[in-house]
C-alpha cells in the first residue's frame, strides 16, 4: 500500500461515533448557508424499502431545533411499482426523472438520476443513499455528512460498512471485490484505502459534484471516485465507518452487467475515449437445455458536468441573486 494511503487511512478514515450528532448540529449552525444538506434517494422499484428510509431520516434528521438535513428527495428512476406513492406518503419530495431537464432525453440508470438530482435540489452538501437498504440507520447519513460540516478541506466522504449477503454465506460487495477493488489498486492505487469504493452512500459538496461527469449507469461510483481524485486530490476524500449495510442483492448475471459497465467506466478514464467494445454476451440454458447467448449493451454514456448545463447555471445565478 502506498505510504500516502497509509497516512490517509490514519487521518481520513473514521468511525461515525467520533462525531456525535450534537457536535454535528453545532457545526451545521456555524456553517450557515454552506452547510445546507440535501439527501437524495435514487429509486427504481423500491416500494418495499423506500418508506422506512424516508421516515427514519425525517424523524431523526429533519426535526428538532437544528435539523441536520434540510431537504429529502426521492428520484423515481422509472419505477413500475408504487415507489413514488410510498415515498410521498412517508414524507419525501418525489421527483420523476422525466420531469427534470426534459430537453435531454432520459437514459436508464442510477447515475442518470443522481446527475439530474443536482438540478432539483438546493443543498450545498448532497448526500446519496440507496433506497433498497434494510435496517437503515441514520448514521448512514450523519456519519458521511458530518465531516463535510466540520472539515472544509473535504469534498467527498464515502460510507464504509460490513456487507453481509441476505441469506448468509459469502459477503456482499461482489463487484467491489472482483472488479472495482482490483481495478483501483492496479490503476489508481491512491484509492486503495477505500473499504467500499462502490458503496451507494456518500456525501459531497455541490461545488464538486457540478464539475464532475456522471456515468449514467452503475459506473457512477467508480467514475466519481477516480474523477474526484484527479480533480481535487486524495486529501479531499474521506470515509466513515457506519456499521453494517443490508440491501437487496442482485443475481450474478445482473452483477455481470454492472461489472461490464464499471469496467468500461474505468477503461474510459484509463484511455480517455478509447473504449473497448461496450457489449456483453451472457449465457443461459434454453428450453432445449442448450446454452443460449443474450447480448447486452454495456452503458457507456456519460453526462457532462452539470455546471456546463445552461438551465443549471441560470438557476444558480437566480439563487445567488
Ligand atoms: O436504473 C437504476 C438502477 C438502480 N437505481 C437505484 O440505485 C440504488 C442502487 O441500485 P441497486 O440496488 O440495483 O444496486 P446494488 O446495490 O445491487 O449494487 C437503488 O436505490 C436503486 O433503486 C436507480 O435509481 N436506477
Ligand atoms: O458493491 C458491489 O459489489 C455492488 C453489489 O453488491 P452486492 O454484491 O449485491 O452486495 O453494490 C454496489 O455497487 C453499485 C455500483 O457501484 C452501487 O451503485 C451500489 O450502490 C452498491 O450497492
Amino acid at each position: 500500500m502506498l505510504e500516502e494511503v497509509e497516512l490517509w487511512l490514519d487521518r481520513h478514515s473514521w468511525s461515525a461515533s467520533e462525531r456525535p450528532l450534537d457536535a454535528l448540529r453545532a457545526a451545521k449552525r456555524a456553517a450557515g448557508a454552506s452547510g445546507t444538506v440535501s439527501v437524495v434517494l435514487p429509486a427504481l422499484n423500491e416500494e418495499a424499502t423506500v418508506g422506512a428510509i424516508v421516515e427514519a431520516i425525517r424523524g431523526e434528521l429533519m426535526s428538532g431545533e437544528t435539523p441536520l438535513v434540510d431537504e429529502l428527495v426521492v428520484m423515481d428512476s422509472g419505477s413500475s411499482d408504487s415507489t413514488s406513492r410510498v415515498a410521498a406518503e412517508a414524507g419525501a419530495r418525489v421527483v420523476h426523472r422525466d420531469s427534470v431537464l426534459p430537453r435531454i432525453p432520459v437514459a436508464a440508470g442510477k447515475g442518470e438520476v443522481l446527475w439530474r438530482s443536482l438540478l432539483v435540489t438546493e443543498g450545498e452538501i448532497v448526500c446519496f443513499v440507496d433506497a433498497d437498504l434494510r435496517e437503515f440507520d441514520c448514521r448512514f447519513v450523519s456519519g458521511i455528512v458530518g465531516p463535510l460540516l466540520t472539515d472544509p478541506g473535504l469534498h467527498l466522504v464515502k460510507a464504509m460498512y460490513d456487507r453481509p449477503m441476505s441469506g448468509g454465506g459469502e459477503r456482499g460487495g461482489r463487484v467491489t471485490e472482483l472488479v472495482a477493488r482490483p481495478l483501483l489498486n492496479l490503476h489508481w492505487p491512491q484509492l486503495a484505502g477505500f473499504v467500499q469504493p462502490l458503496g451507494g452512500e456518500y456525501a459531497a459538496r455541490r461545488t464538486l459534484l457540478e464539475r464532475l461527469p456522471f456515468p449514467v449507469g452503475y459506473g457512477v461510483e467508480l467514475g466519481m471516485l477516480v474523477d474526484t481524485l484527479e480533480l481535487a486530490g486524495l486529501e479531499a476524500l474521506a470515509q466513515v465507518d457506519v456499521g453494517v449495510r443490508h440491501h437487496r442483492n442482485q443475481d450474478g448475471q445482473a452483477l455481470g452487467r454492472m461489472a461490464a459497465t464499471i469496467y468500461s467506466t474505468a477503461q474510459r478514464r484509463l484511455e480517455r475515449g478509447h473504449l473497448v467494445r461496450p457489449v456483453l454476451t451472457q449465457f443461459d440454458r434454453g428450453s432445449d437445455r442448450l446454452f443460449s447467448p443474450t447480448v447486452h449493451e454495456v452503458t457507456t454514456e456519460e453526462r457532462p458536468p452539470m455546471c456546463t448545463i445552461p438551465e443549471y447555471t441560470a438557476r444558480q445565478r437566480r439563487r445567488a441573486a
